[in-house]
């Protein structure tokens, strides 16, 4: 009973973020003004809605939000924050683009980075350690994609 109140609470939310590589850059989105963390960059994505798996859960946000196409790979990280507002856990993909011009449907802006211009950017606090690692694993760019 703890557990299952725990999951649907309304300060609790399951989501789900693609690290989108293509060409060995990352693309990254900033949050509209106005929602939670507004103005900060991140990984598209969103939350889960009931019964849908973390892979298709991630497949509708990048396209509603970017109307873009990606494979979804390995799971890269889980991480868990809790912010004043909400409790976040957050499920990172490793994604390949596949098809779709990013288009701003869903987010304020948007933009493929390298991993040296990454760190230019301001993100939540959830993602410090991700970037970090993303930053320091050389490899991860390298691949084909
Ligand atoms: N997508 C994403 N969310 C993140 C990251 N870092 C981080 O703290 N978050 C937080 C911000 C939000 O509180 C939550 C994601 O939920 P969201 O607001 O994007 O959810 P959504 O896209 O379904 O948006 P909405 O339809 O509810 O407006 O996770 C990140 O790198 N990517
Ligand atoms: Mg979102």
């Amino acid at each position: 009973m703890v557990a299952a109140h725990h999951l649907s609470s309304p300060g609790h939310v399951e989501v789900a973020a693609g690290l989108v590589f293509h060409q060995g850059r990352l693309l990254i989105t900033r949050r509209p003004a106005g929602t939670h963390l507004g103005g900060l960059w991140e990984f598209p994505g969103g939350k889960r809605e009931p019964h849908e798996t973390f892979e298709a859960c991630l497949q509708r946000e990048l396209r509603e939000e970017l109307g873009i196409e990606v494979e979804v790979g390995p799971l890269w990280c889980t991480v868990q924050h809790e912010y004043p507002e909400v409790r976040v856990q957050i499920h990172f993909y490793l994604c390949r683009w596949r098809a779709g011009e990013p288009r701003a449907l869903g987010c304020a802006a948007w933009k493929w980075v390298d991993r040296r211009t990454l760190r230019r950017h301001r993100f939540p606090a959830a993602d410090a350690q991700l970037l970090e690692q993303l930053v320091q694993t050389r490899k991860v760019w390298e691949s084909a994609g």
